[in-house]
């Protein structure tokens, strides 16, 4: 089994849990700045940075980090985004790292999951995220397009993520408007910002979508070659997690965007 297919069987352990429990979220009402708007208006390139402890690629990566510190540092750097890890087995994120957030930044609030049942969406949403991600390799056709058209109608941004060309296809079949490449491989853990400007030669920019790379972002360079390529934003976790001035090192990636794209 790869790494995504041993996550995936995971989660559905979880969700049956979760549906066998019984459990109900409580509804909550959306007060964040929506992420897709944010991002179609900036002039530079955006930063979407994440809370991450831990991976299965890099193992731990800050271990005794508090999300609200982390959450509220990004947030005064000028993040656009606060991504937040919830899984708990292989990210070492959870729920309550998520609420904490919630409760410390009013700025659109990613709910990082595997997200393979509606549940899931309705337990982000509860915990605060305004923000969530459905990862293509995870999903098939129907479960993809039924869970976007509800996190849609339940007033959520989602981020849909792909790694090759035909993902971005069936990205583009429900009709995502948040694109975004993983420039590591789920599969392998390998990782080449090469499969961002390969996904950007065949995406459509125009004025509804926007383009985000995720992964592997160490520094201003690597900034420069995502914007080059077309994208509104990158996400980040590790580098900045491993920051001793978080400020800077965010600051440093906000270069201007690439002006023949929207
Ligand atoms: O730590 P990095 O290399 O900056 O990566 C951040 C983010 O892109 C990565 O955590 C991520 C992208 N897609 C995901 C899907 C699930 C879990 C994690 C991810």
């Amino acid at each position: 089994m790869t790494i995504l297919e041993k996550i995936i069987a995971q989660k559905k352990i979880e969700v049956d849990q979760l549906l066998a429990s019984n459990v109900t979220f409580p509804e909550r009402e959306i007060t964040r700045p929506s992420l897709y708007q944010t991002l179609r208006k900036a002039k530079q390139l955006q930063v979407i940075s994440e809370m991450k402890r831990a991976s299965p690629s890099k193992g731990l990566i800050a271990d005794g980090a508090n999300p609200v510190k982390q959450a509220t540092a990004y947030y005064e750097a000028g993040a656009a985004c606060i991504s937040v890890l919830t899984d708990k087995e292989f990210f070492k994120g959870s729920f309550e790292d998520l609420s904490a957030v919630a409760d410390a930044v009013p700025i659109a609030l990613l709910c990082k999951d595997f997200m393979i049942h509606k549940i899931q969406i309705d337990q982000a949403k509860s915990a605060g995220a305004s923000v969530i991600l459905l990862i293509v390799a995870a999903l098939d056709d129907e479960t993809l397009g039924s869970l976007y058209t509800y996190a849609n109608e339940e007033g959520l941004d989602v981020l849909v993520e792909v790694h090759n060309v035909e993902e971005l296809q069936r990205a583009l079949s429900i009709d995502a408007r948040i694109i975004g490449v993983n420039n590591r491989d789920l599969h392998t853990f390998e990782v080449d910002l090469a499969q961002t400007e390969l996904i950007a030669s065949h995406f459509p920019f125009d004025e509804e979508r926007v383009f985000i790379s995720e992964s592997g972002i160490w520094g201003p360079e690597d900034a420069e070659r995502a914007a080059k390529a077309g994208a509104s934003a990158v996400l980040v976790g590790e580098s900045l997690m491993r920051s001793d001035s978080v400020k800077e090192a965010l600051q440093a990636l906000q270069v201007e965007k690439h002006v023949d794209r929207p």
